[in-house]
Protein backbone atom coordinates (compact mmCIF):
# COMPACT_ATOMS: atom_id res chain seq x y z
CA UNK A 1 0.00 0.00 0.00
CA UNK A 2 1.42 3.44 -1.20
CA UNK A 3 0.09 6.69 1.28
CA UNK A 4 1.37 9.96 0.53
CA UNK A 5 1.67 12.24 3.86
CA UNK A 6 1.61 15.96 3.78
CA UNK A 7 3.05 17.56 6.63
CA UNK A 8 4.95 20.80 7.34
CA UNK A 9 7.09 19.41 9.68
CA UNK A 10 8.94 16.27 10.17
CA UNK A 11 11.50 15.14 12.53
CA UNK A 12 14.41 14.52 12.32
CA UNK A 13 14.85 17.32 9.98
CA UNK A 14 12.42 20.14 11.12
CA UNK A 15 10.33 20.32 14.34
CA UNK A 16 8.78 23.33 16.23
CA UNK A 17 6.65 20.34 18.49
CA UNK A 18 4.64 16.70 18.29
CA UNK A 19 3.50 16.97 15.22
CA UNK A 20 7.15 16.39 13.87
CA UNK A 21 7.28 13.24 16.25
CA UNK A 22 4.31 12.09 14.76
CA UNK A 23 5.23 12.43 10.85
CA UNK A 24 8.49 10.97 11.65
CA UNK A 25 7.92 7.94 13.46
CA UNK A 26 4.68 7.04 11.42
CA UNK A 27 6.75 6.13 8.28
CA UNK A 28 8.46 3.50 10.22
CA UNK A 29 6.23 2.14 12.39
CA UNK A 30 4.63 1.11 9.37
CA UNK A 31 6.95 -0.08 7.01
CA UNK A 32 7.24 -3.46 8.69
CA UNK A 33 3.10 -3.52 7.94
CA UNK A 34 3.22 -3.45 4.45
CA UNK A 35 2.69 0.26 4.02
CA UNK A 36 5.30 2.62 1.87
CA UNK A 37 4.47 6.10 3.34
CA UNK A 38 6.28 8.93 1.24
CA UNK A 39 6.23 12.32 2.68
CA UNK A 40 6.05 15.46 1.30
CA UNK A 41 7.54 18.16 2.97
CA UNK A 42 8.66 21.80 2.67
CA UNK A 43 12.09 22.46 1.22
CA UNK A 44 12.78 24.70 4.42
CA UNK A 45 16.55 25.36 4.42
CA UNK A 46 17.12 22.76 6.83
CA UNK A 47 16.11 20.24 4.87
CA UNK A 48 17.58 21.38 1.28
CA UNK A 49 20.76 21.24 3.25
CA UNK A 50 20.10 17.59 4.39
CA UNK A 51 20.73 16.26 0.36
CA UNK A 52 23.10 16.83 -2.23
CA UNK A 53 21.90 15.18 -5.66
CA UNK A 54 19.15 17.26 -6.81
CA UNK A 55 17.37 16.11 -9.66
CA UNK A 56 13.83 16.84 -9.80
CA UNK A 57 11.10 14.57 -11.09
CA UNK A 58 8.38 17.52 -11.16
CA UNK A 59 8.65 21.01 -11.76
CA UNK A 60 6.73 24.08 -11.42
CA UNK A 61 7.27 26.88 -14.15
CA UNK A 62 4.78 29.33 -11.46
CA UNK A 63 3.79 28.11 -8.08
CA UNK A 64 2.33 31.01 -5.87
CA UNK A 65 4.14 33.64 -7.58
CA UNK A 66 8.13 31.37 -8.38
CA UNK A 67 9.48 28.41 -9.90
CA UNK A 68 9.34 25.05 -7.87
CA UNK A 69 10.52 22.01 -7.82
CA UNK A 70 9.72 18.62 -6.43
CA UNK A 71 12.57 16.18 -5.34
CA UNK A 72 12.10 12.87 -4.50
CA UNK A 73 15.42 11.81 -1.46
CA UNK A 74 15.59 9.67 1.22
CA UNK A 75 16.56 11.45 4.15
CA UNK A 76 17.47 9.23 7.32
CA UNK A 77 15.28 6.32 6.69
CA UNK A 78 12.43 8.67 5.24
CA UNK A 79 11.18 8.32 1.60
CA UNK A 80 10.76 12.28 0.97
CA UNK A 81 9.26 14.49 -1.66
CA UNK A 82 10.71 17.75 -0.88
CA UNK A 83 8.98 20.86 -2.36
CA UNK A 84 11.71 23.08 -3.30
CA UNK A 85 10.08 26.97 -3.66
CA UNK A 86 12.33 29.49 -3.14
CA UNK A 87 10.41 32.14 -2.76
CA UNK A 88 8.30 30.57 -0.81
CA UNK A 89 10.41 28.69 1.96
CA UNK A 90 14.15 29.62 1.55
CA UNK A 91 14.15 32.03 4.89
CA UNK A 92 15.81 32.17 8.19
CA UNK A 93 13.82 31.73 11.56
CA UNK A 94 11.68 28.84 11.56
CA UNK A 95 9.16 26.91 9.17
CA UNK A 96 6.09 29.54 10.11
CA UNK A 97 7.72 32.94 11.11
CA UNK A 98 10.91 34.69 11.45
CA UNK A 99 13.61 34.27 13.97
CA UNK A 100 11.56 37.25 16.86
CA UNK A 101 8.74 34.45 16.47
CA UNK A 102 6.66 36.48 14.24
CA UNK A 103 4.35 34.55 10.92
CA UNK A 104 5.07 35.10 7.89
CA UNK A 105 2.17 36.86 6.52
CA UNK A 106 2.25 34.89 3.34
CA UNK A 107 1.66 31.57 5.30
CA UNK A 108 -1.66 31.07 3.18
CA UNK A 109 0.53 31.24 0.56
CA UNK A 110 3.32 28.85 1.44
CA UNK A 111 0.97 26.32 3.07
CA UNK A 112 -1.61 26.38 0.03
CA UNK A 113 1.04 25.83 -2.46
CA UNK A 114 2.42 22.83 -0.33
CA UNK A 115 -0.92 21.40 -0.56
CA UNK A 116 -1.62 21.94 -4.09
CA UNK A 117 1.33 19.91 -4.77
CA UNK A 118 0.22 17.51 -2.51
CA UNK A 119 -3.15 17.50 -4.54
CA UNK A 120 -1.37 17.52 -7.80
CA UNK A 121 0.78 14.21 -6.51
CA UNK A 122 -2.30 12.34 -5.66
CA UNK A 123 -3.51 12.80 -8.82
CA UNK A 124 -0.86 11.47 -10.88
CA UNK A 125 2.20 14.61 -11.73
CA UNK A 126 4.87 12.36 -10.94
CA UNK A 127 5.24 9.70 -13.09
CA UNK A 128 5.40 6.28 -12.16
CA UNK A 129 4.00 7.45 -8.71
CA UNK A 130 0.78 7.08 -7.81
CA UNK A 131 -0.47 6.97 -4.01
CA UNK A 132 -3.43 4.55 -2.78
CA UNK A 133 -4.12 7.22 0.29
CA UNK A 134 -3.23 10.92 0.92
CA UNK A 135 -2.63 11.31 4.60
CA UNK A 136 -2.34 15.31 5.28
CA UNK A 137 -1.40 16.75 9.36
CA UNK A 138 -2.69 20.35 10.46
CA UNK A 139 -3.92 23.24 8.49
CA UNK A 140 -1.02 23.58 7.06
CA UNK A 141 -1.58 20.53 4.37
CA UNK A 142 -4.95 20.16 4.86
CA UNK A 143 -6.02 21.56 1.71
CA UNK A 144 -4.38 19.03 -0.21
CA UNK A 145 -7.43 17.68 0.89
CA UNK A 146 -9.39 20.35 -1.19
CA UNK A 147 -7.40 20.77 -4.17
CA UNK A 148 -7.86 16.72 -3.82
CA UNK A 149 -11.69 16.93 -3.96
CA UNK A 150 -11.87 19.91 -6.46
CA UNK A 151 -9.44 18.61 -8.70
CA UNK A 152 -7.84 15.13 -10.44
CA UNK A 153 -7.56 12.96 -7.62
CA UNK A 154 -11.54 13.66 -6.51
CA UNK A 155 -11.60 9.18 -6.06
CA UNK A 156 -8.52 8.99 -4.12
CA UNK A 157 -9.23 8.47 -0.25
CA UNK A 158 -7.90 11.25 1.82
CA UNK A 159 -7.47 11.45 5.76
CA UNK A 160 -6.44 14.53 7.86
CA UNK A 161 -5.21 13.99 11.75
CA UNK A 162 -5.89 16.96 13.71
CA UNK A 163 -3.30 17.19 16.37
CA UNK A 164 -4.48 20.63 17.44
CA UNK A 165 -7.46 22.00 17.00
CA UNK A 166 -6.62 25.34 17.93
CA UNK A 167 -4.79 26.09 14.96
CA UNK A 168 -7.18 26.14 12.28
CA UNK A 169 -5.49 28.43 9.25
CA UNK A 170 -8.04 31.39 8.79
CA UNK A 171 -7.69 33.53 6.52
CA UNK A 172 -9.36 36.41 4.71
CA UNK A 173 -11.95 35.78 1.24
CA UNK A 174 -9.38 37.81 -0.72
CA UNK A 175 -7.08 35.57 -0.87
CA UNK A 176 -9.47 32.97 -2.75
CA UNK A 177 -8.98 34.02 -6.16
CA UNK A 178 -5.28 32.98 -5.93
CA UNK A 179 -5.32 29.89 -4.80
CA UNK A 180 -6.19 28.16 -8.07
CA UNK A 181 -9.51 26.17 -7.30
CA UNK A 182 -12.59 26.16 -8.89
CA UNK A 183 -15.78 28.93 -7.69
CA UNK A 184 -18.01 26.48 -6.76
CA UNK A 185 -15.04 25.72 -3.85
CA UNK A 186 -16.08 29.11 -2.03
CA UNK A 187 -19.05 27.18 -0.41
CA UNK A 188 -20.60 26.32 3.48
CA UNK A 189 -19.10 22.82 2.00
CA UNK A 190 -15.78 24.05 0.39
CA UNK A 191 -13.62 25.93 1.74
CA UNK A 192 -15.43 28.90 3.20
CA UNK A 193 -15.39 29.49 6.80
CA UNK A 194 -17.47 32.69 8.58
CA UNK A 195 -17.09 34.66 5.35
CA UNK A 196 -13.37 33.70 4.62
CA UNK A 197 -11.17 30.76 3.66
CA UNK A 198 -10.55 28.02 6.16
CA UNK A 199 -8.02 25.67 5.54
CA UNK A 200 -8.39 23.44 8.41
CA UNK A 201 -12.11 23.90 7.78
CA UNK A 202 -11.82 22.77 3.96
CA UNK A 203 -9.90 19.29 5.51
CA UNK A 204 -12.06 18.22 7.47
CA UNK A 205 -15.32 18.95 4.95
CA UNK A 206 -13.51 17.35 2.22
CA UNK A 207 -11.19 14.30 4.33
CA UNK A 208 -12.93 10.66 3.65
CA UNK A 209 -11.90 10.40 7.56
CA UNK A 210 -10.77 12.02 10.43
CA UNK A 211 -8.31 11.51 12.89
CA UNK A 212 -7.55 12.96 15.97
CA UNK A 213 -4.63 11.79 18.57
CA UNK A 214 -6.72 10.26 21.16
CA UNK A 215 -9.87 9.07 21.66
CA UNK A 216 -11.12 11.30 24.12
CA UNK A 217 -9.85 14.54 22.34
CA UNK A 218 -11.81 12.45 19.18
CA UNK A 219 -15.02 13.40 22.07
CA UNK A 220 -14.11 16.62 23.38
CA UNK A 221 -14.00 18.06 19.99
CA UNK A 222 -17.43 17.75 19.43
CA UNK A 223 -18.29 20.08 22.30
CA UNK A 224 -18.12 23.80 22.13
CA UNK A 225 -15.68 23.74 24.80
CA UNK A 226 -13.07 22.21 23.11
CA UNK A 227 -14.48 22.68 19.66
CA UNK A 228 -12.85 25.78 18.70
CA UNK A 229 -15.89 27.04 16.50
CA UNK A 230 -15.47 23.42 14.22
CA UNK A 231 -17.68 21.46 16.44
CA UNK A 232 -20.34 21.94 14.76
CA UNK A 233 -18.14 20.72 11.30
CA UNK A 234 -17.10 17.85 13.50
CA UNK A 235 -20.06 16.27 15.07
CA UNK A 236 -21.65 16.41 11.54
CA UNK A 237 -18.55 14.56 10.42
CA UNK A 238 -18.89 12.27 13.58
CA UNK A 239 -19.31 8.96 11.60
CA UNK A 240 -15.83 9.45 10.01
CA UNK A 241 -14.17 10.15 12.97
CA UNK A 242 -11.73 8.58 15.00
CA UNK A 243 -9.01 8.97 17.86
CA UNK A 244 -5.92 6.86 17.86
CA UNK A 245 -3.95 7.61 20.48
CA UNK A 246 0.37 8.43 19.65
CA UNK A 247 3.08 6.47 20.36
CA UNK A 248 6.74 7.42 20.91
CA UNK A 249 9.99 6.52 19.06
CA UNK A 250 11.09 3.80 21.65
CA UNK A 251 14.60 3.66 19.66
CA UNK A 252 15.27 7.62 20.70
CA UNK A 253 13.54 7.39 23.46
CA UNK A 254 15.21 4.51 25.31
CA UNK A 255 16.48 4.98 28.27
CA UNK A 256 19.26 1.75 27.96
CA UNK A 257 20.48 3.36 24.95
CA UNK A 258 19.89 7.47 25.25
CA UNK A 259 23.20 8.68 24.70
CA UNK A 260 21.84 12.46 26.34
CA UNK A 261 22.02 10.40 29.58
CA UNK A 262 25.00 10.49 32.03
CA UNK A 263 23.78 7.26 32.97
CA UNK A 264 21.62 4.38 31.42
CA UNK A 265 19.12 2.11 33.64
CA UNK A 266 16.50 0.19 32.95
CA UNK A 267 13.56 -0.58 34.98
CA UNK A 268 15.85 -2.96 37.23
CA UNK A 269 18.36 -0.63 37.50
CA UNK A 270 16.63 2.29 38.53
CA UNK A 271 19.43 4.00 40.93
CA UNK A 272 21.62 4.37 37.76
CA UNK A 273 19.25 7.29 37.52
CA UNK A 274 20.90 9.37 40.21
CA UNK A 275 23.73 10.54 38.30
CA UNK A 276 21.35 12.23 35.40
CA UNK A 277 19.51 13.74 38.59
CA UNK A 278 22.58 14.80 39.50
CA UNK A 279 22.80 16.59 35.85
CA UNK A 280 19.78 17.92 36.45
CA UNK A 281 20.10 19.40 39.78
CA UNK A 282 23.49 21.03 38.28
CA UNK A 283 21.98 22.56 35.18
CA UNK A 284 19.00 24.03 36.75
CA UNK A 285 21.40 25.29 40.05
CA UNK A 286 18.96 23.43 42.39
CA UNK A 287 19.89 22.11 45.73
CA UNK A 288 21.15 18.62 46.35
CA UNK A 289 18.98 16.66 48.28
CA UNK A 290 16.54 13.93 48.01
CA UNK A 291 12.99 15.73 47.53
CA UNK A 292 11.33 14.94 44.44
CA UNK A 293 12.23 17.10 41.12
CA UNK A 294 9.70 17.97 38.94
CA UNK A 295 10.21 18.85 35.56
CA UNK A 296 8.34 20.88 32.55
CA UNK A 297 9.33 20.42 28.93
CA UNK A 298 6.72 22.29 27.16
CA UNK A 299 6.25 24.90 25.00
CA UNK A 300 4.78 27.99 27.52
CA UNK A 301 1.81 28.83 26.53
CA UNK A 302 -2.01 28.90 27.53
CA UNK A 303 -2.60 25.59 26.49
CA UNK A 304 -0.23 24.03 28.19
CA UNK A 305 -1.67 25.53 31.38
CA UNK A 306 2.00 27.09 32.13
CA UNK A 307 -0.29 29.80 34.09
CA UNK A 308 -2.09 27.56 36.33
CA UNK A 309 1.56 26.27 37.09
CA UNK A 310 3.04 29.93 37.49
CA UNK A 311 0.27 30.58 39.96
CA UNK A 312 1.00 26.98 41.68
CA UNK A 313 5.02 27.13 41.78
CA UNK A 314 4.84 29.00 45.68
CA UNK A 315 3.09 26.13 46.80
CA UNK A 316 4.76 23.20 44.66
CA UNK A 317 8.47 24.41 46.36
CA UNK A 318 6.31 24.85 49.68
CA UNK A 319 5.24 21.11 49.81
CA UNK A 320 8.62 20.27 49.36
CA UNK A 321 9.20 19.17 45.70
CA UNK A 322 11.57 21.39 43.46
CA UNK A 323 10.83 22.48 39.53
CA UNK A 324 13.26 22.12 36.68
CA UNK A 325 11.62 23.90 33.86
CA UNK A 326 12.59 23.65 30.03
CA UNK A 327 10.55 25.84 27.67
CA UNK A 328 9.47 28.96 25.66
CA UNK A 329 7.19 30.43 24.44
CA UNK A 330 4.80 33.22 25.76
CA UNK A 331 7.05 36.40 27.17
CA UNK A 332 4.88 37.17 29.93
CA UNK A 333 5.00 33.36 31.30
CA UNK A 334 8.84 33.49 30.69
CA UNK A 335 8.65 36.35 33.27
CA UNK A 336 6.96 34.81 35.52
CA UNK A 337 8.47 31.63 35.83
CA UNK A 338 11.91 33.26 35.63
CA UNK A 339 10.91 35.60 38.67
CA UNK A 340 9.80 32.35 40.41
CA UNK A 341 13.07 30.75 40.17
CA UNK A 342 14.54 34.43 41.56
CA UNK A 343 12.06 33.85 44.57
CA UNK A 344 12.94 30.65 45.35
CA UNK A 345 17.02 29.87 44.41
CA UNK A 346 18.05 26.28 44.50
CA UNK A 347 13.97 25.09 44.88
CA UNK A 348 13.19 26.53 41.08
CA UNK A 349 15.47 26.57 38.18
CA UNK A 350 14.01 27.47 34.84
CA UNK A 351 15.91 27.10 31.42
CA UNK A 352 14.37 29.43 28.28
CA UNK A 353 14.98 27.90 25.29
CA UNK A 354 14.55 24.70 22.86
CA UNK A 355 16.74 22.21 23.79
CA UNK A 356 16.18 18.30 22.31
CA UNK A 357 19.17 16.93 24.29
CA UNK A 358 18.52 18.72 27.95
CA UNK A 359 14.75 17.02 27.59
CA UNK A 360 16.25 13.53 27.75
CA UNK A 361 18.68 14.09 29.98
CA UNK A 362 15.69 15.57 32.15
CA UNK A 363 12.93 12.53 31.76
CA UNK A 364 16.27 9.90 32.71
CA UNK A 365 16.39 12.72 35.88
CA UNK A 366 14.05 14.07 37.27
CA UNK A 367 11.24 12.38 39.11
CA UNK A 368 8.45 13.52 37.77
CA UNK A 369 6.88 15.39 34.73
CA UNK A 370 3.94 17.69 35.38
CA UNK A 371 2.01 18.85 32.73
CA UNK A 372 -1.21 20.56 33.65
CA UNK A 373 -2.57 21.55 30.30
CA UNK A 374 -6.17 23.13 29.44
CA UNK A 375 -6.51 20.46 26.59
CA UNK A 376 -3.93 18.25 25.46
CA UNK A 377 -4.85 16.56 21.99
CA UNK A 378 -2.30 13.34 22.83
CA UNK A 379 0.94 14.44 24.39
CA UNK A 380 4.04 13.41 24.33
CA UNK A 381 6.28 14.13 27.23
CA UNK A 382 4.43 12.04 29.43
CA UNK A 383 4.74 8.99 27.17
CA UNK A 384 8.47 9.81 27.24
CA UNK A 385 7.91 10.28 30.99
CA UNK A 386 6.58 6.95 31.28
CA UNK A 387 9.02 5.10 29.59
CA UNK A 388 12.23 6.64 31.36
CA UNK A 389 10.56 6.45 34.61
CA UNK A 390 10.11 9.87 35.24
CA UNK A 391 6.14 9.59 37.22
CA UNK A 392 3.10 12.02 34.95
CA UNK A 393 1.72 14.66 36.92
CA UNK A 394 -0.88 15.40 34.72
CA UNK A 395 -4.63 17.51 33.81
CA UNK A 396 -7.15 15.09 32.79
CA UNK A 397 -7.76 15.85 29.41
CA UNK A 398 -7.22 14.31 26.10
CA UNK A 399 -4.66 12.34 25.43
CA UNK A 400 -3.64 12.71 29.09
CA UNK A 401 -6.81 11.12 30.55
CA UNK A 402 -6.33 7.82 27.92
CA UNK A 403 -2.60 6.84 28.71
CA UNK A 404 -1.73 7.01 32.19
CA UNK A 405 -3.86 5.30 35.32
CA UNK A 406 -4.20 7.61 38.51
CA UNK A 407 -2.47 6.50 41.56
CA UNK A 408 -5.74 6.00 43.49
CA UNK A 409 -5.95 3.62 46.48
CA UNK A 410 -7.35 0.29 44.29
CA UNK A 411 -4.53 1.33 41.72
CA UNK A 412 -1.72 2.02 44.48
CA UNK A 413 -2.80 -1.90 45.69
CA UNK A 414 -3.46 -3.03 42.80
CA UNK A 415 0.08 -2.10 42.01
CA UNK A 416 -0.76 -0.80 38.34
CA UNK A 417 -0.81 3.02 39.30
CA UNK A 418 1.69 4.93 36.90
CA UNK A 419 0.96 8.29 37.52
CA UNK A 420 -1.36 11.46 38.58
CA UNK A 421 -4.25 12.91 37.04
CA UNK A 422 -6.00 16.27 38.35
CA UNK A 423 -9.19 17.77 37.12
CA UNK A 424 -10.09 20.53 36.68
CA UNK A 425 -7.02 22.45 34.95
CA UNK A 426 -6.52 25.03 37.63
CA UNK A 427 -3.75 25.83 40.55
CA UNK A 428 -5.69 23.81 43.52
CA UNK A 429 -5.97 20.87 41.92
CA UNK A 430 -2.81 20.45 40.93
CA UNK A 431 -1.52 21.25 44.33
CA UNK A 432 -3.08 18.67 45.43
CA UNK A 433 -2.04 16.66 42.51
CA UNK A 434 1.53 17.41 44.17
CA UNK A 435 1.01 16.51 47.91
CA UNK A 436 0.21 13.29 46.55
CA UNK A 437 3.26 13.06 44.89
CA UNK A 438 4.94 13.91 47.08
CA UNK A 439 3.80 11.53 49.79
CA UNK A 440 4.10 8.71 46.95
CA UNK A 441 7.71 9.69 47.06
CA UNK A 442 8.34 9.40 50.39
CA UNK A 443 7.50 5.60 50.39
CA UNK A 444 9.75 3.95 47.81
CA UNK A 445 8.24 0.67 47.45
CA UNK A 446 5.25 2.30 46.05
CA UNK A 447 7.43 4.77 44.19
CA UNK A 448 9.64 2.39 42.56
CA UNK A 449 6.45 0.50 41.80
CA UNK A 450 5.09 3.33 39.93
CA UNK A 451 7.88 3.92 38.07
CA UNK A 452 8.55 0.04 36.96
CA UNK A 453 4.83 0.08 36.08
CA UNK A 454 4.99 3.23 33.74
CA UNK A 455 8.12 1.71 31.72
CA UNK A 456 6.11 -1.59 31.13
CA UNK A 457 3.08 0.76 29.77
CA UNK A 458 3.42 0.02 25.77
CA UNK A 459 3.59 3.48 24.19
CA UNK A 460 5.49 2.00 20.87
CA UNK A 461 3.96 3.04 17.82
CA UNK A 462 2.49 -0.54 17.49
CA UNK A 463 -0.79 -1.03 18.20
CA UNK A 464 -1.10 2.22 16.81
CA UNK A 465 0.23 1.74 13.45
CA UNK A 466 -1.90 -1.13 13.32
CA UNK A 467 -4.94 1.13 14.15
CA UNK A 468 -3.84 3.79 11.31
CA UNK A 469 -3.93 0.21 8.97
CA UNK A 470 -6.96 -0.89 9.57
CA UNK A 471 -8.40 2.64 8.44
CA UNK A 472 -6.51 2.91 5.29
CA UNK A 473 -7.61 -0.29 5.14
CA UNK A 474 -11.39 0.61 5.25
CA UNK A 475 -11.17 3.72 3.10
CA UNK A 476 -9.55 1.78 0.76
CA UNK A 477 -12.76 -0.57 0.67
CA UNK A 478 -14.91 2.24 0.23
CA UNK A 479 -13.05 3.82 -2.73
CA UNK A 480 -13.76 -0.10 -3.96
CA UNK A 481 -17.46 0.68 -3.72
N1 LIG B 1 11.68 23.61 25.31
C1 LIG B 1 11.74 22.42 24.79
N2 LIG B 1 12.92 21.80 24.59
C2 LIG B 1 12.99 20.56 24.04
N3 LIG B 1 11.92 19.86 23.64
C3 LIG B 1 10.72 20.42 23.81
C4 LIG B 1 10.55 21.70 24.39
N4 LIG B 1 9.24 22.00 24.41
C5 LIG B 1 8.60 20.95 23.88
N5 LIG B 1 9.50 19.99 23.50
C6 LIG B 1 9.22 18.73 22.82
O1 LIG B 1 8.24 19.00 21.81
C7 LIG B 1 7.30 17.94 21.78
C8 LIG B 1 5.96 18.47 22.25
O2 LIG B 1 4.99 17.52 21.99
P1 LIG B 1 3.55 17.59 22.64
O3 LIG B 1 2.84 16.39 22.19
O4 LIG B 1 3.67 17.77 24.09
O5 LIG B 1 2.90 18.94 22.16
P2 LIG B 1 2.54 19.84 20.89
O6 LIG B 1 1.58 20.76 21.49
O7 LIG B 1 3.75 20.36 20.26
O8 LIG B 1 1.85 18.89 19.86
C9 LIG B 1 0.53 18.71 19.31
O9 LIG B 1 0.66 17.51 18.51
C10 LIG B 1 1.10 16.39 19.25
C11 LIG B 1 1.31 15.25 18.27
O10 LIG B 1 0.11 14.73 17.81
C12 LIG B 1 0.11 16.04 20.35
O11 LIG B 1 0.66 15.00 21.13
C13 LIG B 1 -0.18 17.26 21.22
O12 LIG B 1 -1.19 16.95 22.16
C14 LIG B 1 -0.55 18.45 20.36
O13 LIG B 1 -0.77 19.61 21.15
C15 LIG B 1 7.86 16.85 22.66
O14 LIG B 1 8.69 16.01 21.90
C16 LIG B 1 8.68 17.64 23.70
O15 LIG B 1 9.68 16.88 24.31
Amino acid sequence: MQVLSVTPEIFPLIKTGGLADVTGALPIALAGKGVTMRTLVPGYPQVMDAFKKKKPVHQYPLLQGGKASVHAVQIAGLDLFVLDAQHLFDRPGGPYGNATGADWPDNWRRFAALSQVGGDIAGGAISGYQPDIVHAHDWQSAMTLAYMRFGKAVGTPSMITVHNLAFQGQFGAGIFGELGLPAAAMALDGVEYYGGVGFLKAGLQAAWAITTVSPTYAQEIRSPEFGMGLDGLVNMRSVDLYGIVNGIDTEIWNPETDKHLVSNYTAKTLKARHSNRTAVEDRFNLDRDDSPIVCVISRLTWQKGMDILAAAVDGIVARGARLAILGSGDAGLEGALLAAAARHRGRIGVVVGYDEALSHTMQGGCDAIVIPSRFEPCGLTQLYGLRYGCVPVVARTGGLADTLIDANEAAVSAGVATGFQFAPADAGALLHAIRRLVEAHANPTIWTSMQRQGMKADVSWDKSAEKYLELYRLLLSKRAV
